[in-house]
């Protein structure tokens, strides 16, 4: 029998949800979203003319919080307002539709519209649907993945995959003079122009009960970095001080999160984030995350430049596919 959809499941449902998407207590939102006085998530200006001063702005916010938005970053407001119309008139086509686009069961890849990603605690399930496809290098697209509906699905995406190139090339060059190596070394270690973006796009249907339930329960990144816009529904939370804040919905900004080959090639200098995203009552949330992860073959280990004899390695060298199988089937690293 096909997987039932969340989006399925949230239309039939009246207020209340199946008792799968009910979280433990310790995760549910309700009782564990802060809500007081917290120093806000960094807000960046990437058009700071001052390198040395946005070398240490993200590099600060990269050792703080892991997470911070960029505003000012040159990606046409255009090119994003595409990419979010085209991803929202996919998922509302027919379930028939969609399904023609369905992640094969039981292969290694991540690409297709699917339910279910990490196995999960309890057999809980997550409020959301998704659909995951390369966007970036040509090399690595299958367009099989790629919806045909709508017509202009195909141009928005690859439109927005170039033009958050020179983004990521920048954000890994800062990343790198943060850490005291030279501008290109973090790109190359993690595949150099053969770096892979990997699009998600996730769909979070109203959910009855927003109080119980988790869009996508708590996580790091297995990528290098990670680069997200959101639709205008708040929804993402990281986990700081040990409480979970939201971050706050900026027009037009990205928010990047440092991912987990970032952690392992700074030798935990900059930490990937811990974060979870949670759902609305009324409201369909959405997001696009973009990873950026070395292609699978290519090992990754802490940064020899980094290592010492007071500092030696924290994390072992391993091969990206490797580092994801583990991960995607919480096989100890
Ligand atoms: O929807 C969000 O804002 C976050 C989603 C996320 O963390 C993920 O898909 O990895
Ligand atoms: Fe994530």
């Amino acid at each position: 029998m096909e997987t039932q959809r969340v989006q399925a499941i949230a239309k039939a449902s009246g207020d209340t949800i199946p008792a799968e998407f009910i979280r433990p207590e310790t995760e549910q939102p309700a009782l564990t979203t802060f809500n007081g006085p917290i120093p806000e998530v960094p807000v960046i200006d990437f058009s700071n003319p001052d390198e040395n001063n946005l070398v240490s702005l993200i590099s600060n916010a990269s050792q703080e919080w892991s997470f911070f938005q960029i505003i000012n970053h040159g990606l046409p407001t255009e090119a994003t307002k595409n990419l979010l119309k085209v991803g929202r008139e996919f998922f509302e086509l027919s379930d028939e539709e969609k399904e023609v686009y369905a992640k094969v069961p039981g292969s290694d890849s991540l690409e297709g519209y699917g339910t279910k990603l990490q196995k999960e605690i309890a057999g809980k399930k997550a409020w959301v649907d998704y659909l995951f496809h390369f966007i970036w290098p040509p090399s690595s697209i299958n367009y099989k993945f790629w919806p045909k509906n709508p017509p202009s699905y195909r141009e928005a995406n690859e439109e927005y995959a170039k033009c958050l190139i020179p983004i990521v090339d920048k954000l890994l060059m800062l990343l790198s003079l943060g850490l005291g190596v030279e501008r290109h070394v973090i790109k190359e270690a993690v595949g150099g122009d053969s770096l892979e973006y990997l699009l998600k796009i996730n769909y979070y249907p109203p959910c009855p009960r927003p109080d119980l339930a988790l869009g996508v329960p708590p996580h790091t990144d297995m990528s290098a970095v990670t680069l997200l816009v959101p639709n205008e529904v708040q929804g993402l939370q990281v986990l700081k001080y040990d409480r979970w804040i939201d971050a706050k919905y900026i027009t037009n900004a990205l928010i990047v999160h440092i991912g987990d080959q970032v952690e392992i090639l700074s030798n935990g200098k900059y930490r990937s984030v811990l974060h979870r995203s949670t759902v609305n009552k009324e409201k369909t949330r959405m997001s696009w995350p973009v990873f950026c992860s070395p292609p699978a073959d290519m090992v990754v280990g802490p940064l020899p430049q980094l290592v010492t004899e007071e500092n030696p390695a924290k994390y072992k060298f391993k091969k990206y596919k490797d580092y994801e199988y583990c991960k995607l089937n919480k096989i100890p690293q």
